[in-house]
Parts: structure tokens; C-alpha cells; sequence
């Protein structure tokens, strides 16, 4: 075990009030997001897009560490200069997804685990050369009125622990992601029930695997009613419901947990993430960001594929980064959207 180095590398990932920039969307999910925004489903945009955002002018003042994705690791920036070493450059620490997605679990309708334990020690051998330092490991788990299942957490949890050893065995840090989705009409509690369950299963099966805890960092759901929930919930009760979760669940030896945004508007990601260190000051363990869509998504509409608005996309992905980063010192307010 790397453990000295797996300390270091997750001292720089929590580092100041910064948080770390999920820009490892898997192709098919690239691609849907593109479509969305009518952009062109090609490598060479989605090479485009993630040069866009390494060369995003002080990008790294609110960003510690970025995810990519395999297909961006394999590439250079279009300076020619490989993506890995762009971040490196920047004092970004970069980190792979590694995960290979989801498939539906055999005997378990309507639920899914991921995949891609299979040869992972020879991928991340391969990944600490090119760079990476830290992976990331994505478990989903859908709720609804008769699932998710104790066999599909189990299955999920196990695979989670299973990735995070040979991680660690690499010298490489795992970010650890069990995402309860916000898709459906379940309310908070149930939310709540599911992601505890499902984070205490977690962190028994990291012990049996021998899992260091000093060395990983967790990349949890909020606790949320689903989006057509019918009853929303304010951000107080959401901000009191996740962290005393969070507070059952997670050892004070884990140096870090950052969120997800699962589909919550930037607005409220940043807003709720806020909300949390306005009411919890002192936390066992350093807490924020790791979203995709919420710092994104802004950027994304607003380059549309276009030369000519890049720069108005790296102000946009700029600004939304650092509210993030002010809502980790509990000092954002809704004026700071208007500047
Ligand atoms: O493409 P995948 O592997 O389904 O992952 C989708 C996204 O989910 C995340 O884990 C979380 O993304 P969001 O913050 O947008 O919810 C990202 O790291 C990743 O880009």
C-alpha cells in the first residue's frame, strides 16, 4: 500500500475551498448532452469541448483535481499537449473514470451494476502512466416503490470496494460514488433511508476489503425528494437531512466528501452545498463539490459547438467553478449570480 502517497493526493485534492470538476462524461452520455445542445456527436468536438475547458483561464483557483474520461486521457489538447499533463500544468490533479458502466443486474428487474472490475489492475497501471492519480468508480441505484433491492446494493457496494483496493494498490486515490438518482416521484425520507442503507453497507464492505479510508474520497447523492416529487423540500431540511446522514455514515478517517449535482439545477447545487457549511461550520471531514451538469452545462449551451463563443463559455464555466468554491466557505449569496 502507497499510503503516503494516497494521503498527498487527497490533501491536494480537498485543498482550500476548492472542489473537483467532473468532465469525464462517458461517450454515450457526452453524446446525449451534446444532442441536446445541438452539437455535433464527433470525438474531435468532444476533444473540443474538454480543450475548452482545461484551457479555461484560472480555472485552477476554484478547481483542485478534474475526472476525464478514457477517450479524453488517450488525447492531447489541441496545442498537442496530453490532456493529463494540461491539468498537471495547471496544479489540477487529474483522475480517471474508470468504471465501464451500467448493465441491468441479473435477477433484479429494473436494477443495474457496474461494471469493469475485470482487468482493472492492468488499466490502472496503465492510467498512473499517463498520469492519473485519482479514479472514480460510479454505482447507480434507482429508487422506486419496490426497489432498489439489499441484493442490488450489495452487489453494487461490493464492486465499489473491490475497485477501491486495486486503486489504492496502484498508488492511485478512489472517489467513491454510490448515486442514489433523483429520477421519479419518491420523497426525501425515502431518499434518505436508501442512500443511509446503502452508504453503512458501503463502508462495511470497504472494511472487509481492506479498504484505507485515509486514501479515498467519497462522491455521495444529496438527500433530495425525486424531481416530481410532490413535495419539494426547502434547503435547510435538505442541507440538516444530508449532513446528519452523512454524519451516521461516514468515518471521521475519510479526509473528503464531494457531491454529485444528479440533475439539480447549478443554482441549486451551489446554493445547498452553501446552505450545508453555513449550518455545519465544523465538519469531520473537509466537504464539497464534485459536479458535472452544475458546473457545465452553462458552459456547454453557451459554446454550442462554436468557435466563437469560446471565450464567453470558459467566463461562464469560470464563474459558475467559483461560486462553487464560495459556497464551500458558506459565503455565497443569489446576488453573486448576477455578476
Ligand atoms: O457518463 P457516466 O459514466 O454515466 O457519468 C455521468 C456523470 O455522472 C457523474 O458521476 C456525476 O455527474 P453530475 O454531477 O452531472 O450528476 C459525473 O462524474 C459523470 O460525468
Amino acid at each position: 500500500m502507497k499510503t503516503q502517497e494516497l494521503t498527498d493526493t487527497t490533501k491536494a485534492m480537498m485543498a482550500g475551498d476548492k472542489g473537483l470538476l467532473a468532465m469525464d462524461e462517458s461517450i454515450p452520455t457526452c453524446n446525449k448532452r451534446f444532442a441536446e445542445a445541438g452539437i455535433p456527436q464527433t470525438e474531435e468536438y468532444r476533444r473540443a469541448y474538454r480543450d475548452l475547458i482545461v484551457n479555461t483561464p484560472n480555472l485552477e483557483t476554484a478547481i483542485s483535481a478534474a475526472i476525464l474520461s478514457d477517450e479524453t486521457i488517450r488525447q492531447q489538447t489541441l496545442a498537442g499537449v496530453p490532456f493529463a499533463d494540461a491539468l498537471k500544468n495547471k496544479g489540477i490533479v487529474p483522475g480517471i473514470k474508470v468504471d465501464q458502466g451500467t448493465v441491468a443486474l441479473a435477477g433484479f428487474p429494473g436494477e443495474k451494476v457496474t461494471e469493469g472490475l475485470d482487468g482493472l489492475r492492468q488499466r490502472m497501471s496503465e492510467y498512473y502512466t499517463l498520469g492519473a492519480r485519482f479514479a472514480k468508480w460510479r454505482a447507480v441505484i434507482i429508487i422506486n416503490e419496490h426497489i432498489p433491492s439489499g441484493g442490488c446494493l450489495e452487489a453494487n457496494m461490493h464492486a465499489l470496494a473491490r475497485y477501491a483496493a486495486i486503486c489504492q494498490e496502484a498508488g492511485i486515490v478512489p472517489v467513491v460514488e454510490p448515486e442514489v438518482l433523483m429520477d421519479g416521484t419518491h420523497t426525501l425520507e425515502r431518499c434518505r433511508k436508501v442512500t443511509q442503507e446503502g452508504l453503512l453497507m458501503l463502508f462495511t464492505e470497504l472494511h472487509n476489503q481492506r479498504v484505507d479510508l485515509h486514501g479515498i474520497i467519497l462522491k455521495p447523492n444529496m438527500i433530495l425528494p425525486a424531481k416530481d416529487c410532490p413535495v419539494q423540500e426547502d434547503d435547510e431540511i435538505i442541507a440538516h437531512t444530508t449532513i446528519k446522514c452523512l454524519l451516521r455514515c461516514v468515518p471521521a478517517s475519510v479526509p473528503g466528501v464531494a457531491f454529485l449535482s444528479g440533475g439539480q439545477s447549478p443554482q441549486q447545487a451551489t446554493a445547498r452545498l452553501n446552505t450545508m457549511h453555513k449550518l455545519y461550520p465544523s465538519l469531520p471531514w473537509a466537504l464539497t463539490f464534485s459536479y458535472a451538469r452544475a458546473v457545465q452545462q452553462p458552459a456547454m449551451d453557451l459554446w454550442a459547438g462554436k468557435p466563437e463563443n469560446i471565450a464567453a463559455a470558459q467566463q461562464a464555466l469560470y464563474h459558475r467553478a467559483s461560486l462553487n468554491s464560495t459556497a464551500r466557505r458558506g459565503k455565497y449569496t443569489e446576488e453573486m449570480e448576477k455578476s
